[in-house]
């Protein structure tokens, strides 16, 4: 019997990796036993070929992360300054965050991102609404109650990215939109017929005419792993 078959046999399924260690999930997109060391490699590596094979960044560029304090936005600006260490990209990159205005929810998780600022030792530039717009969203809500609020906050956001993303000087904005946020906007495009924007929502960098381009380096990305992923790298976020 080999030394790794013997280990297998008393610690349960071995990672068909390393075929070391014991197996602690199984991947859906691979179907492959993984260890936990061989999973957080698979999972970043994945990232960065995504970042390679579509040109996301070139050496010298700043690029803003959208954090909201979230788990994809915490997980991306993780990987995405560990990936930038590890190969060398040259990027500059910083945490944006907008802090809409909402009592209970905006501040704690703005919490979260001053975290990150200090672990990560990215630089953070905070935008609210208050600021570009003279209204927070507790103020907005209060003025026009609760209905349509969401379609208010959501355009008001994406502005506010861009804004402050100009006010950072970056060349790029990125976003943490995952793959099955992606098949959402898909499935909702096709029920509202709308085609432009079925066209649009699958693209990994958009705004490229623009002044500041989006890209979505997670737009291969399962919500399940993303989730997985912090457990045990010491990556905190606000559900
Ligand atoms: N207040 C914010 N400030 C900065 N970026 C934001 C903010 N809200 C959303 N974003 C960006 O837009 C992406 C998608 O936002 P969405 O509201 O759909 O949240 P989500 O899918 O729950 O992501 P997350 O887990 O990062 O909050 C986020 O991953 C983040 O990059």
């Amino acid at each position: 019997m080999s030394e790794a078959e013997a280990k297998s046999k008393k610690t349960g399924r071995l990672c068909n990796i390393c075929n070391q260690n014991r197996a602690a999930l199984q991947r859906r997109k691979t179907q492959q036993q993984m260890c936990r060391e061989c999973f957080y490699f698979a999972f970043e590596e994945e990232i960065h070929r995504v970042i390679v094979e579509n040109r996301l960044f070139k050496p010298g560029e700043r690029v803003a992360i959208g954090a909201s304090g979230g788990k994809d936005s915490t997980v991306l600006a993780y990987v995405l300054s560990e990936l930038n260490r590890r190969h060398n990209y040259g990027l500059d990159l910083f945490l944006l965050s907008i802090d809409e205005g909402i009592t209970g929810y905006r501040d704690d998780s703005l919490e979260t991102v001053k975290r990150n600022e200090i672990q990560y030792g990215l630089p953070l530039k905070v935008v609210s609404y208050k600021s570009l717009y003279g209204w927070t969203m507790d103020e907005i809500v209060k003025e026009i109650g609760l209905k349509n609020n969401c379609t208010f906050c959501g355009v008001f956001r994406r502005q506010a990215l861009d804004r402050g993303a100009a006010m950072l000087k970056v060349d790029k904005l990125v976003t943490g939109h995952n793959a099955d946020d992606i098949a959402e906007t898909v499935l909702l495009n096709i029920l509202r017929g709308d085609i432009a924007r079925l066209g649009r929502c699958t693209l990994i960098t958009t705004g490229e005419d623009g002044p500041i381009p989006r890209c979505k380096p997670f737009k291969y990305t399962y919500e399940k792993e993303i989730v997985i992923y912090p457990c045990h790298r010491y990556v905190h976020f606000v559900l």
